[in-house]
C-alpha cells in the first residue's frame, strides 16, 4: 500500500536591487562623473534532495519561502550585495508541481541532488553603465528585476516505517490519532478499522516517520478468519512493530497474556520474516487501572508472556507515555535507515510499481 503525503508552500526568490544615481565628489572638482553603482541580485531558492527526510509534514507548519533582496547599488562605484540565497531539503522521491498549472517541475530523485526553484532577480543598473561619449552625466538608472515567485506542490509517497499489531479494541487507531497527522475511525467495538491507515508522526523539525494502522488482527487470521491476515502485508517494509495490548479489558474474562500470545501466533504462523522483526510491547489503556496498581500488572504481564523486549506503557486516550514512545520509535527508525541501502532508485520501493 501506498499513501501520498502533501503539501503546498509558496516559493520567493528575490527581488534585484535598484541600480544607483549618484556623482563623484572630489575636493576641487567640481563635476564628478557617474559613480553610482549596480544593484545586487535577488537571492535564489534552491531544492535540495535530503536522504535523512522520511515526509513531507515540515511544510504543512511552514508555507512561504523567501529569499532575501539584492542591495541597493550605491555612489563611490559600490555595487549591492547580492540577496541571501535559501535551500529547501526535500525527501529523496519528491516531486514537484507547478501549483497553477500542475505540470511536473522535476523529480528530486537522487540523494543530495540540487535544483534551482526560483531564480532572484537580477539588479538594476548603476548611472556609471550608461557613462558615453555623449553623456558624460547621465541620470539614469534602472530597478531591479523582481524574483520569481510561485506556488509549488509537492508530493511524496511514503511506506511505512512502524506498524501496529494488536487485537480488535486494542486502542491501535487511538493511539496513531494520539501522534499523528491520521484521523481514522474509533470506536468501542471491534474492527472498527477496515482499511488500512497512515498518519505521518512529527517529533520535531525534520524529525518525522510514517506509522500504519491496520485492522486487528484475531486468531486465525492466518488463515483469513478475521480481518486482519490481508492486511498484514502491509507491514512488510516496516522497520518496526508495536504490539498494542489492552491491559484492562474490559470483560474480567480476557487475559491480556492469553490476547498477546494469540497475536505473536498469528504473526509466526503468517510470515517468518515479519516476525523476526523488532517488535516493541505497548501496554495500553493504563487510565483504567488505579495508579497504585499499574507497576504490578505491568510486572505480571511481561512475567507470564515471557518478555524481554522493550516495554512501554501509555494511555493512547490520555496520550500519557505516547510522545515518550513517538521519540523512542524516531530514534529507533532513523537507526535502521542509516544501516540500510543508501541508492533509493534501487532500493526504495516507493519507486518501484504500484502494487
Ligand atoms: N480508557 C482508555 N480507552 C482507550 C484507550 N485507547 C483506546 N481506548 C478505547 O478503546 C476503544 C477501541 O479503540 P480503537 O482505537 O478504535 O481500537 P483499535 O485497536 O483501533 O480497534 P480496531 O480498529 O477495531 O482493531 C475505543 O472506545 C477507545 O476510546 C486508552 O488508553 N484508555
Ligand atoms: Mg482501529
Amino acid at each position: 500500500m501506498k499513501f501520498v503525503d502533501e503539501a503546498t508552500i509558496e516559493i520567493v526568490a528575490g527581488d534585484g536591487g535598484n541600480g544607483a544615481a549618484s556623482f563623484r565628489h572630489e575636493k576641487y572638482k567640481e563635476f564628478g562623473g557617474p559613480d553610482g553603482g549596480d544593484g545586487g541580485r535577488g537571492g535564489y531558492v534552491y531544492g535540495v534532495a535530503d536522504p535523512n527526510l522520511n515526509t513531507l509534514i515540515d511544510y504543512r507548519y511552514t508555507r512561504r519561502y523567501e529569499a532575501g533582496r539584492g542591495e541597493n547599488g550605491m555612489g563611490s562605484d559600490m555595487f549591492g550585495a547580492a540577496g541571501k540565497d535559501i535551500t529547501l531539503r526535500f525527501p529523496v522521491g519528491t516531486i514537484l508541481r507547478d501549483q497553477a498549472t500542475g505540470e511536473v517541475l522535476h523529480e528530486l530523485l537522487t540523494p543530495d541532488e540540487r535544483i534551482v526553484l526560483a531564480r532572484g532577480g537580477d539588479g538594476g543598473f548603476g548611472n556609471l553603465r550608461f557613462k558615453s561619449a555623449v553623456n558624460r552625466a547621465p541620470r539614469q538608472k534602472t530597478v531591479g528585476r523582481p524574483g520569481e515567485r510561485f506556488g509549488l506542490q509537492l508530493e511524496l509517497k511514503v511506506l511505512a516505517d512502524v506498524g501496529l499489531l494488536g487485537m480488535p479494541n486494542a486502542g491501535k487507531s487511538t493511539f496513531i490519532t494520539a501522534v499523528s497527522n491520521a484521523r481514522p475511525k474509533i470506536a468501542d467495538y471491534p474492527f472498527t478499522t477496515l482499511h488500512p491507515n497512515l498518519g505521518v508522526v512529527r517529533v520535531g523539525p525534520e524529525q518525522s516517520f510514517v506509522v500504519a494502522d491496520i485492522p486487528g488482527l484475531i486468531e486465525g487470521a492466518s488463515e483469513g478468519a478475521g480481518l486482519g491476515h490481508q492486511f498484514l502485508r502491509h507491514l512488510q517494509r516496516t522497520r518496526l512493530l508495536l504490539h498494542i495490548v489492552d491491559l484492562a479489558p474490559f470483560d474480567d474474562g480476557v487475559d491480556p497474556v492469553e490476547q498477546a500470545h494469540a497475536i505473536v501466533g498469528e504473526l509466526k504462523k503468517y510470515d517468518a520474516e515479519l516476525f523476526g522483526k523488532p517488535r516493541w510491547l505497548v501496554l495500553n489503556k493504563i487510565d483504567m487501572i488505579p495508579q497504585a496498581e499499574r507497576a504490578a500488572r505491568v510486572k505480571d504481564f511481561v512475567k507470564r508472556f515471557k518478555w524481554k523486549g522493550p516495554v512501554f506503557e501509555i494511555s493512547a486516550l490520555a496520550r500519557e507515555g505516547t510522545d515518550l514512545l513517538a521519540k523512542n520509535i524516531y530514534q529507533h527508525v532513523r537507526q535502521q535507515q542509516r544501516t540500510e541501502q543508501p541508492d533509493p532508485a534501487q532500493q526504495d520501493p516507493r519507486f518501484a510499481q504500484d502494487d
